[in-house]
């Protein structure tokens, strides 16, 4: 994958760019969906003298979930943060990264950090139209209304219609999820990086953006890390456990039942399967 790959939202954050100055052309999205090949990926920070991962090989399909569980610490988040193209300045990489078909856009992922990111002074609604303020031309009043009705849907299915002018510090934990969920929906890039996506959420508040980001992100090449195996079990087409000191990647076997899941005793055999893989990376 081109290195400079890299997460519009995140960028712009980091960047701290005010919204309304820039006027940049939207970047044609792909038309087809990307799979992600990792090939004996190793990971240092500069900082560190261990590697965080090492002989790591993990194959991400287009236009399925692949979903990434592991102890805390292990690296998950610096493996996908590395993706997101946010680490270039801060690690050592090593190992081969293709992507299928290849591409050089540095605006083809949609990445959903694990802290929300929330811009503290927009409301709920602007932080959903976020990266849309960078696509849409200023005369483009027709194009910034639908944006605006489709941010508007986004935050009524993820529960928050009637929040829409609430600024970040005036929503609870799992709203503040919420609003940074229905952003990344809202950017309609061909892969999707997401970092416990769920964690701040109820179960059955969790259980209903399961399914709804399940049923918007169709097609996309999602990769999605959890503490969750239950989560990973419901939405895996592909299942990975980072592992080890430096980590690597095992891949498990996932049930050949539809996504999402309905839990059945062979899920149940599969979270038991986890656990133990999980249990033993602690001794
Ligand atoms: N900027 C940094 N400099 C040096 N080391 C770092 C840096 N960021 C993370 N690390 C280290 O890299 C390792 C992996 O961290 P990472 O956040 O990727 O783990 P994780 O698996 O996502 O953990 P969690 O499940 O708790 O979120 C940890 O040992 C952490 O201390």
């Amino acid at each position: 994958m081109d290195r400079s790959i890299i997460s519009s939202v995140a960028t712009l954050m980091s960047a701290n760019t005010p919204l309304m100055s820039v006027n940049r052309q939207p970047v044609p999205a792909l038309k087809s969906a990307v799979s992600i090949d990792i090939a004996g990926g190793y990971l240092r920070y500069h900082d560190s003298a261990e590697a965080t991962i090492a002989g790591l090989n993990i194959r991400i399909p287009a236009g399925a979930w692949t979903c990434i569980l592991g102890r805390s610490g292990c690296g998950k988040s610096s493996l996908l943060r590395y993706l997101a193209n946010l680490l270039e300045d801060k690690v050592d990489w090593a190992g081969a990264v293709n992507t299928q078909p290849a591409f050089d856009s540095k605006d083809q992922i949609a990445y959903m950090a694990q802290q929300d990111l929330l811009m503290p002074w927009l409301s709920a609604l602007d932080n959903v139209m976020l990266s849309t303020k960078f696509g849409v031309a200023a005369s483009s009043t027709k194009k910034t209304h639908l944006l605006f009705d489709k941010a508007h849907a986004l935050l009524q299915k993820v529960g928050l219609g009637d929040k829409a002018n609430y600024l970040p510090q005036q929503l609870s934990g799992g709203m503040r999820q919420r609003v940074a969920l229905a952003r990344t929906l809202m950017q309609d890039k061909p892969i999707v990086l997401m970092d416990e996506p769920f964690s701040a959420l109820d179960a059955v508040t969790r259980y209903r953006l399961q399914n709804l980001a399940y049923q918007l992100l169709q097609d996309k090449t999602v990769v999605l890390i959890t503490h969750d195996p239950q989560e990973a079990i419901r939405l895996a087409s592909r299942l990975y456990i980072m592992q080890g000191r430096p980590a690597y990647a095992e891949s498990l076997s996932v049930p050949a039942s539809v996504t999402p899941r309905n839990f059945d005793a062979e899920c149940a055999e599969l979270q038991q399967t986890i656990m133990d893989r999980l249990e033993q990376d602690y001794e």
